[in-house]
């Protein structure tokens, strides 16, 4: 049983300096219940390949079909208004996709230990808060299938390693689709590993042959061991000061 089938498909951007064609003939599949972690070098396409999953843009020809509920991105700040409160915000989001505001609500409040915050504007919280918020309400949400666009989980300190078993817990329950540069986040979050590369999606059921070929691409990483500290804070500090609704 598959959670997103895609087939022929074909993403071309029309950038002021010419035309980019990402995919010509994209052909790929996501099993149901797997955690598939995508890397690929700068460029290769991984951020199109979630869009197009999730639907915020759509492909020029050939398919893609989901069977589920398909989340936002992980701390994805466009579906939020920064004028309303914490509460307001997840009733909304809840609504929007069929699920109970009220938990979500509870799930957030308790999980990101929001205290009154809750019920104040998103404009008012601090860093700190504001990716607390944005992380916990990620998976607040019982979603079939979760997509992440490098950041899978974050915040600092304790609240960094319970979102962390979050992702875990989650993964257990749900289909997981994310991408990223980091192979340790393959090794600690994948069940399957996937390569980007000039158009098409490799996938290996072990990850290590994923991080081999990913390594023959990205001389960069050669050196990177199971070790070596983590590399995906950097990748989620973009959120930080992403204004609250949708992009222009
Ligand atoms: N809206 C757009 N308009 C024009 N070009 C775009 C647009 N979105 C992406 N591209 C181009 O498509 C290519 C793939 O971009 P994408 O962001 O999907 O790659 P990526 O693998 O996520 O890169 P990174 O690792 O740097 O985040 C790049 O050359 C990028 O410049």
């Amino acid at each position: 049983m598959m959670a997103v089938e895609i087939s022929g498909v074909a993403k071309t951007f029309r950038a002021s300096h010419g035309p980019r064609r990402v995919f010509e003939h994209l052909d790929a599949t996501f099993p149901r219940g797997a955690s598939v972690g995508i890397l690929g070098v700068r460029n290769a396409g991984k951020s199109t390949l979630l869009r197009l999953i999730g639907g915020s843009i759509l492909p020029d020809h050939g398919k893609v079909r989901r069977h589920g509920s398909v989340s936002p991105p992980v701390a994805t700040t466009q579906a939020y208004h920064a004028a309303l409160t914490g509460r307001e915000n997840l009733h909304f989001v809840a609504r929007v996709n069929g699920f109970d505001g009220d938990a979500a609500a509870r799930f957030v409040a308790c999980f990101a230990q929001m205290g009154e915050a809750i019920d104040q504007p998103l404009s008012s919280y601090t860093r700190e808060r504001r990716s607390r918020f944005l992380f916990a309400a990620s998976y607040a949400l019982p979603f079939d299938i979760y997509l992440a666009d490098e950041a899978l989980f974050g915040g600092t300190g304790v609240f960094r390693e319970r979102c962390a078993e979050l992702v875990q817990a989650r993964r257990t329950q749900a289909t997981l689709i994310f991408t990223t540069r980091s192979p340790q986040m393959l090794r600690r979050f994948a069940d399957i590993g996937a390569v980007l590369h000039e158009g098409r999606l490799h996938m290996f059921e072990r990850i290590g042959d994923a991080i081999r070929l990913f390594r023959s691409l990205d001389p960069g990483t050669a050196s990177d061991t199971d070790s070596a500290p983590e590399d995906e804070e950097d990748e989620e500090e973009r959120f930080a000061d992403e204004p609250f609704g949708p992009s222009a």
